[in-house]
């Protein structure tokens, strides 16, 4: 397939957006004139770049679907964000076109605003298995991008969702690597079969140099180095550094924002990127990946799922049959994959807040709301005071100490009701201990009293506030059985026994493991909740 009409339009759009995206951070976010959770420089690059891209694209080439992460519905409702993509994306068409960018397209100076706003809402195409698509995300690692850190300007052409042409414009990237302080700003470029390449942004007709990854073999793996979010919220950071133990790995992870995790692994920075999913709902959105998988492929790489699964496009906007990214050179993917799936702990519940609450905005009440958490924080916290709380404030916004103290009550109101519940478990078992143990000789009294010992592990641990005997189930197969295992292979077991022995001390024994397992299978969401809430408030560290 020739694509290069479509490489020099997809470096010259991604180029071109990145300095654009630059210039925003440069007089918003750099000179102090916003505050650190406002977000609204990341918002004006996002639309202004996909409102470039898309214009670009759809010049050249009309018939293209798009892919984008946003749609133009918040600017049409708020006129002085409007004005200000309109301003920035017009300025940026007016810079002349330099040597080396799209030849015989005419930009024309300025646009009209519906133009602009119009090419935003091209993105809104839900994905497609056949035909050619275009999938863009405008500013990826949107908090490296507030925080000066690394993000990328992504485009890849799918064709049948078979990834065929990939470019990721990354501005904070270092040109050279090994001059760290060096020139910075590098676009990245593959097409499938003909390689990966780089070149630098300031270079619109600079030759594209190629790259490749570093050649590791399993013989060398525990050199490596490997990269992951700075976000422990998108991927697994405790588990990534189990996995990078169980391949003798030792350096300290890379973490950046954003798909320049790609694009180093690719010219040879790192070897190794981990995504590892911390929550079982969320499905990857395809623009997130899609030119980074196929720089990667091309630069000697394989990239799958944590199952080893190809990363499939075929289904709408996300990569909804996927779990996670594992990137790696073709002769250590296979090593690296078997780690995971020793190492990775599987997310068997998935809190009923996906977003980073604390560090993305103030808790309001219209989060609460949102996020379904005022009631599960009155049915499972059971914080009597929380919504007077939150609703005596007029402004609905809690600030940082307030947060502190909802943090703090859910969880001493958690661990409170959950030992209640212990206790009357407790109670039960040691009821019909002693029962058996008055009557041994009865059919069955053993096999009853083994099984009353499955839940007695988290009771002491819990009782006793410590961990006193902790039982890793880490069968791949047996992993799977959601929580709490210990509890539901008792039940099953218990079931087993009924069968056996069918005599009222076996029905209650399976009665008590029931009511247990249940209770249980509740407690730990809700301390799961707590530790989340934990989390996002005081980040991963003092979780
Ligand atoms: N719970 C989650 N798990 C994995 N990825 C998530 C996530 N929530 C958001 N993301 C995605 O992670 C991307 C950033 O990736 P990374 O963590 O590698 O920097 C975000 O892209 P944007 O920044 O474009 O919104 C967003 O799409
Ligand atoms: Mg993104």
């Amino acid at each position: 397939m020739n694509l290069s009409r479509e490489l020099q339009i997809a470096l010259t759009a991604t180029s071109r957006a990145a300095n654009l995206s630059k210039n925003v951070f440069n007089s918003l976010v750099a000179n102090d004139s916003v505050t650190k959770n406002d977000k609204s420089p990341v918002t004006i690059a996002d639309y202004s770049c996909q409102s470039l891209v898309s214009l670009l694209l759809s010049k050249a080439f009309p018939s293209d679907p798009l892919v984008g992460e946003e749609d133009a519905d918040v600017l049409r409702q708020s006129a002085e964000l409007k004005d200000k993509v309109i301003g920035l994306v017009n300025n940026e068409l007016s810079i002349p076109l330099k040597h080396g960018e799209v030849d015989g397209l005419d930009l024309g100076s300025t646009q009209q605003e519906n133009t602009l706003l119009d090419a935003i809402d091209r993105g809104t195409f839900q994905g497609s298995s056949t035909g050619r698509m275009w999938c863009l995300d405008p500013i990826d690692g949107t908090k490296g991008f507030l925080r000066g850190g690394q993000y990328a300007v992504c485009l890849a052409l799918l064709v049948d969702a078979s990834v065929e042409l990939g470019v990721i414009a990354c501005p904070n990237l270092p040109v050279n690597p090994a001059q760290p302080d060096g020139e910075r700003g590098v676009v990245f470029a593959a097409i499938k079969g003909q390689g990966a390449f780089q070149r630098p942004i300031s270079q619109s007709n600079g030759a594209l140099e190629p790259i490749s990854m570093n050649a590791i073999t399993p013989s060398t793996l525990s050199s490596a180095s490997f990269c992951e979010s700075v976000e422990s919220g998108h991927s697994s950071q405790g588990d990534a550094a189990n996995i990078a133990n169980e391949l003798g790995i030792t350096k300290e992870p890379v973490r950046m924002d954003s798909q320049a995790k790609y694009c180093s692994i690719s010219r040879g920075d790192g070897d190794v990127y981990l995504r590892l999913p911390v929550s079982a709902s969320y499905e990857e959105k395809i623009w997130d990946h899609a030119p980074g998988r196929l720089l990667v492929a091309e630069a000697g790489g394989k990239v799958t799922d944590i199952h080893n699964k190809d990363l499939d496009f075929s289904h709408g906007r996300t990569l909804k049959h996927n779990k996670g990214v594992i990137a790696a050179h073709k002769d250590i993917h296979a090593n690296v994959i078997k780690a995971v799936q020793k190492r990775h702990s599987a997310p068997a519940y998935t809190p009923s807040y996906e977003m980073d609450l604390f560090a993305e905005a103030p808790l309001s009440w219209q989060l609460c709301n949102s996020m379904n958490l005022r009631s599960r924080t009155r049915s499972i916290f059971q914080v009597p005071d929380f919504e007077e709380l939150v609703d005596s404030h007029p402004s609905q916004i809690l600030d940082e100490d307030e947060q502190t103290a909802i943090v703090e009550k859910l969880e001493k109101a958690n661990a409170a009701s959950n030992k209640q519940y212990r206790i009357v478990t407790a109670a039960f078992i040691v009821v019909q201990l002693t029962y058996l143990l008055t009557h041994l000789s009865a059919s069955g009294s053993l096999i009853n009293l083994a099984l009353l010992l499955t839940p007695l592990p988290s009771l002491l641990n819990t009782l006793t506030s410590r961990d006193l005997i902790t039982i890793r189930i880490t069968h791949p197969h047996l992993k799977y059985i959601p929580e709490p295992r210990s509890h539901l292979l008792g039940v099953a077991a218990s079931i087993v026994g009924l069968a056996l022995y069918r005599n009222a001390a076996t029905s209650r024994t399976l009665t008590i493991l029931t009511f247990s397992a249940i209770t249980e299978f509740w407690m730990r969401r809700s301390e799961k909740d707590a530790r989340e809430l934990h989390k996002l408030k005081y980040g991963q560290k003092s979780a």
